[in-house]
């Protein structure tokens, strides 16, 4: 592969190298919310911010994790995880926003991801569109685990990732709104839960490159409840979503250190 480093031995976009970051790395897709992620943290540590990507390296239980954020999108979310898998990571969370799309997925709700639709273009420059955007078991296990304990609402299963932020929230004045309005009335007939940007594309390339790829998300609002004349609460306060990302960090740390102690 082309090394873009200039011998630098750091990544060319995100500015990491080996040993800047550790397994477990918490992915938002805004680097505003990094520095509140690395809150979390034991002994946070800034460690590089070039373009969209800010990444910060602390401890939880003693363990190396890291934050990077991937910015808006599958093509800067991709070129993260794949950087950070070069310098060794291999356990990722995307924390995210998102809107509901099922009437009881409300503002304020937190949804995991346990795939994603691929109506987006990066997933499709690794993988043919017949493979499916599986979220990792484990980490699907950790999030809920996280969630349950935090006593959060929590809804499990698929989210829409697609390029367009305007041709979700206003598809009739897009060229293409025939089709962006079909597809979405089909996802949500399949039962769909929240659209997003990211995660798609996350899932694929994490299963080409064998790392470990999950996903949870704030429910900002639900654009169906508001069409239906249904309450409509907006929450923004992305607390809880880092909340849950940050205990299922700590439930996989326990559960990789059990499998490493009975096989030894
Ligand atoms: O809040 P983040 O993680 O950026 O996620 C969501 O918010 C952005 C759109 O407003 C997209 O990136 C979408 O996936
Ligand atoms: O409605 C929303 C909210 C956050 N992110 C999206 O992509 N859509």
């Amino acid at each position: 592969m082309v090394d873009y480093s200039e011998g630098s031995g750091k990544q060319y976009h995100t500015g990491v190298g080996r040993g800047d970051v550790g397994r477990y790395v918490i992915m938002p897709g805004d680097p505003k919310r990094c520095e509140k992620i690395a809150a979390f943290l034991d002994e946070p540590k800034f460690v590089a911010d070039n373009r969209e990507y800010v990444t910060y390296t602390g401890k939880l239980d003693g363990i190396k994790v890291s934050v990077t954020s991937t910015g808006i999108g599958g093509p800067s979310a991709a070129i993260a995880l794949q950087e950070l898998t070069a310098c060794g990571a291999d356990t990722f969370l995307r924390v995210g926003t998102c809107g509901g799309m099922q009437d009881d997925v409300l503002g304020g709700d937190i949804v995991i991801a346990n795939g994603a639709v691929r109506m987006e273009g990066t997933s499709k420059e690794y993988a043919p569109i017949e493979y499916p955007a599986v979220a990792d078991i484990n980490v699907i296990n950790a999030m809920m685990t996280s969630a349950e304990k935090l006593k959060l609402k929590y809804h499990v299963g698929v989210v829409q990732s697609k390029d367009s932020f305007f041709g979700q929230h206003e598809p009739e004045l897009m060229p293409v709104g025939y089709e962006l309005q079909n597809k979405w009335d089909a996802w949500i007939k399949m039962g769909c839960l929240a659209s997003e940007m990211e995660t798609a594309a996350l899932l694929i390339a994490g299963s080409y490159l064998r790392v470990r790829v999950g996903a949870c998300f704030l429910v900002l609002a639900n654009q169906e409840r508001a069409k239906k004349g249904l309450s409509n609460v907006q929450v923004h306060d992305t607390k809880t979503a880092i909340e849950t990302a940050v205990g299922a960090v700590r439930e996989l740390i326990k559960k990789d250190n059990i499998k490493k102690t009975i096989n030894r």
